[in-house]
């Protein structure tokens, strides 16, 4: 079954595991203590945990797939790992799934595999190890089309950490519990870290009842997934493809929206520019479109100026 099934499903199922033991590797450095941490620009961290998570997850999938386009926030890395960090196999019970239509037919050089191996590294370095997600998302063409959102340190209730989240376009979505946002609140979550005045003004045109200030794409579009949020506001460039790839093919296969705060899907194919210039708004579904015109037409210019 495995090695006959389409490239899509094959990507999905290697990195769901792949997402796993990048997540071992994350938590692996933080119980060493000495997290190697360098500046890239402003409130813009790295740590011996991106590398190294960077390293086990591009080596894997380009061992896998060396045809297929693969793109990682920490640029170009070593991909000569030891065999600990090689990871052969699959989820065998994604594959049991059959194929949706629309994608049986893509081929190795239709896909780009977007790699965020650490999302949320500031709230890692600052004890926030909750929020922290290794995203994969893997991108047909120009659409967003799969993902795995991976937390390391969620707590399962049998005491084990961590639980792996996929979606796929067309054939849903699975490892959590996808629940409802509180009828009659309105709960936005946003950067905890990254924020501005103009982003400021942009929260500030909604009737929030509640904002939550998390850290990460991954993490907040998990708020959304399990009901704690109704939206993700994000006016302001700064997120990058990598970031938002895996979050937006994870929530769309759940009915959700993931857009730029004008409400444009952003493409991902290889030659785009990697920054998400127009910010990031994202929904479960009912009012997307209203929630774009909330953001007042001045803020929605100066964004991405
Ligand atoms: N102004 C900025 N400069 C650099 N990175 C930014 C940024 N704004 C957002 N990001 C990146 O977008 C992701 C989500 O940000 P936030 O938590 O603030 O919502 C983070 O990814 P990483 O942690 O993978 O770098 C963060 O670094
Ligand atoms: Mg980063
Ligand atoms: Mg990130
Ligand atoms: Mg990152």
């Amino acid at each position: 079954m495995a090695s006959t099934a389409p490239v899509i499903m094959r990507i999905m199922a290697s990195s769901i595991q792949t997402a796993k033991r990048a997540g071992g590797i994350i938590r692996d450095v933080l119980k060493k203590g000495d997290l190697g941490i360098v500046d890239k620009g402003k409130n813009d961290p790295q740590t011996e945990a991106d590398r190294s998570a960077q390293r086990c997850i591009i080596a894997s999938l380009t061992k896998k797939f060396p045809s297929v386009k693969i793109i990682g926030e920490e640029g170009g890395s070593d991909l000569n790992v030891c065999d600990d960090w090689l990871v052969e196999d699959s989820d065998e019970q994604f594959l049991q799934q059959s194929c949706p239509a629309e994608w049986r037919d893509a081929k190795p050089e239709d896909f780009v595999i977007w790699v965020d191996p650490l999302d949320g590294t500031a709230e890692y370095t600052q004890g926030y190890v909750e929020h922290v997600t290794v995203l994969i998302g893997i991108a047909i063409k120009d659409a967003a089309v799969g993902g795995i959102i991976h937390q390391p340190f969620y707590q399962q209730p049998d005491g084990q950490l961590g639980r792996t989240i996929w979606g796929l376009k067309g054939l849903g979505t699975g490892g959590f519990t996808h629940s409802l946002a509180p009828p009659g609140e309105f709960i936005i979550t946003t950067t905890r870290s990254h924020s501005n005045a103009l982003h400021q003004q942009a929260l500030n045109a909604f009737p929030a009842t509640k904002v939550i200030k998390v850290g990460g794409a991954g993490f907040k579009v998990l708020q959304l997934l399990e009901g704690k949020a109704h939206a993700y506001v994000f006016a302001t460039p700064g997120c990058k493809k990598w970031d938002t790839c895996a979050p937006e093919a994870v929530l769309e296969a759940q009915g959700g929206f993931l857009t730029d705060i004008n409400g444009e899907h952003y493409a991902y194919n290889a030659d785009v520019e990697h920054v998400n210039r127009e910010g990031v708004l994202a929904s479960v579904g009912e009012n997307h479109s209203e929630l774009v015109y909330k953001i007042p037409r001045k803020v929605r210019e100066a964004v991405g100026v």
